[in-house]
């Protein structure tokens, strides 16, 4: 699949699962099932999370709802716009509730301050990030993320959710590119 296209796998699907597994124990630990505030909430921030958010809730041993928002930074391009659209809000009022943002990767940290901001205003009971990947741009935000599964290089990567222009998505592994890809 994708042939010629992928320099390198940087994270196999076995080093993702055995992660994911890892982060589920330590999420589980901190949200215990049967809180007042009930079932611990997921969301997941379309479309790049789903495959970590599925896998992630499937290796919780804590019943979990899920919520998703949909908000657009990247376009087509390799790099932030720095403009954070809206593009799907949550279905449900979150007050209340222990949220758990679910997001694929931490890069400029732009969407996730900017979603943190966001939801803080509903008023949940608390709100935590679980990333599966974090770049080193992302460590200067002031923003407090929990769970970070791989700090990996300043580098564009693709699989396991992530996209470039919409393709690679279906990978199950995480890889970079051929330069060839982006017309180089
Ligand atoms: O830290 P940042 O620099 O803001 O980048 C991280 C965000 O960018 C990607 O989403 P994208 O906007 O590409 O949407 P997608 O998930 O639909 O591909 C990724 O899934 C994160 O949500
Ligand atoms: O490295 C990346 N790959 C794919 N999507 C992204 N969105 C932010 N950083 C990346
Ligand atoms: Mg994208």
């Amino acid at each position: 699949m994708y042939e010629g296209d992928i320099a390198s796998v940087l994270i196999s699907e076995d080093q993702i699962r055995d992660k994911t597994a890892e982060l589920a124990a330590a999420i589980a630990e901190k949200f215990p099932e049967g809180q007042p505030e009930g079932d611990l909430l997921l969301v997941g921030v379309l479309k790049g999370a789903i495959f970590f958010m599925t896998d992630l809730a499937r290796a919780l041993p804590i019943p979990t709802q899920m919520e998703f928002m949909a908000v657009s930074s990247y376009g087509s391009s390799t790099s932030s716009s720095g403009v954070v659209r809206i593009l799907k809000d949550l279905d449900k009022d979150i007050a209340g509730r222990h949220v758990l943002i679910v997001e694929d990767i931490i890069d400029s940290g732009l969407t996730l301050s900017w979603l943190m901001r966001n939801l803080s205003t509903r008023n949940p009971a608390s709100l935590s990030v679980v990333t599966l990947l974090r770049k080193p741009e992302a460590t200067k935000i002031d923003v407090d993320v929990e769970w970070v599964g791989f700090d990996i290089p300043n580098e564009f990567v693709v699989g396991y959710g992530l996209d470039y222009a919409e393709r690679y998505r279906d990978l199950p592994y995480i890889g970079t590119l051929e330069p060839h890809v982006y017309g180089g």
